[in-house]
């Protein structure tokens, strides 16, 4: 996907965002708690002077593992990647970087939060480039990762006096797209291989999802991972082992026509309740049910990986690309 650097149409500057999209899920209630057995097998971990029973990469890959049990996964979902409800952090972002992207220092202003001295003062002197980038940056509503529909409620049975009937009631949030193996057509170019695909239609205009991952500072982005969209602040978001549905969306690229375009685009924002900063998913186009959900991933994505990307074709600006908003559809 899009990689950081000088061309990058994801920066502040040049999104947009809406807030009629969101999803209710009690997630807290679905992530099952695995702290007793990360703690259990700690301790079980041999002393440095014994030779460890598990070999390295081995360990370092079981801490992908997802904590969500797998029958609330998406079908589809890969098992070498831990699926995410909200967003990882690299630990090597400073404090303060993880403030602003985290919205925590503004969540404290506007709660009146007393925070220690320094940081009042702080909030007080002239903000700095970076702060004032991030102020640009346009308000949305969050869209937390979506797993699997599940019922939050129980289903309610009730029988009345003349007759027995059964009503049943199901708070389900089914999400409108889907993980798809990829089959045919056999020229579509990520044949054998996975794409998200809509299962409703799907207006332009509207907030579908948030691109949730781990989020890495350049210096640490692997140049090679398939899976990365900048953010900002030298910030990237690299899901190739931590996301959730928003790492199976392809380039639009010899799927769709070129005066089709991608029928999505990126587009970052804050959160209005917390001030994150996330990266949200819009509806250029309308999508009907079982067609493809395809964005561009930009030029110097497909230029870093040989691919020649001189003439018109090439040139961005499908972000601001949206079709007739008025238009109701189907
Ligand atoms: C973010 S992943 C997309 C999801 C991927 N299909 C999967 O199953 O994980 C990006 C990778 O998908 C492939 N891809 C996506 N769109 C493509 C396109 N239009 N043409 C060729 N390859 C594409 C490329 O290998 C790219 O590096």
């Amino acid at each position: 996907m899009e990689s950081s650097g000088s061309d990058n149409s994801n920066k502040a500057d040049s999104c947009k965002s809406d807030n009629n999209a969101s999803f209710d899920t009690n997630l807290e209630d679905l992530i099952l708690d695995t702290s007793k057995i990360i703690l259990e097998s700690e301790s079980q971990r041999p002393s440095s002077s014994v030779k460890p029973a598990v070999p390295e990469p081995l360990i370092e890959a079981q801490e992908h593992i997802s904590t969500i049990s797998q029958d609330l996964l998406p079908v589809n979902w890969p098992k070498h990647v831990k699926y995410l409800v909200d967003y990882e952090y690299h630990p090597s972002i400073s404090p303060s970087l993880l403030d602003l992207v985290q919205g925590r220092r503004r969540k404290w202003k506007e709660l009146g939060v007393s925070i220690k001295s320094e940081e009042v003062e702080e909030e007080d002197e002239p903000r700095s480039e970076i702060e004032l980038e991030y102020d640009d940056i346009p308000i949305g509503n969050a869209i937390p990762g979506i797993l699997r529909s599940v019922p939050s409620i129980p289903p309610i049975t009730s029988t009345t006096g003349i007759a027995s009937s059964t009503v049943t009631t199901s708070n389900t949030q089914e999400p409108p797209f889907e993980i798809r193996l990829i089959d045919s057509p056999p020229s579509h170019p990520v044949l054998g291989s996975y794409g998200l695909f809509a299962t409703q239609t799907l207006r332009p205009g509207r907030h579908l999802l948030d691109y949730i991952s781990l989020i890495v500072p350049d210096e640490h982005a692997d140049p090679q991972s398939d899976h990365t969209l900048y953010l900002c602040n030298d910030l990237n978001l690299d899901a190739s082992l931590h996301g959730n549905h928003g790492r199976f969306v392809n380039d639009f690229r010899n799927i769709r026509s070129q005066e089709q375009g991608p029928n999505v685009a990126w587009d970052l924002y804050r959160d209005a309740s917390t001030g994150q900063v996330r990266m949200g998913c819009k509806v250029l186009k309308r999508i009907r049910p079982g067609e493809e959900i395809l964005c561009t991933y930009g030029k110097a994505y497909w230029k870093s990986r040989g691919v020649k990307t001189e003439g018109e074709e090439w040139e961005d600006g499908w972000d601001t690309d949206y079709e007739d908003q008025s238009d109701t559809g189907e």
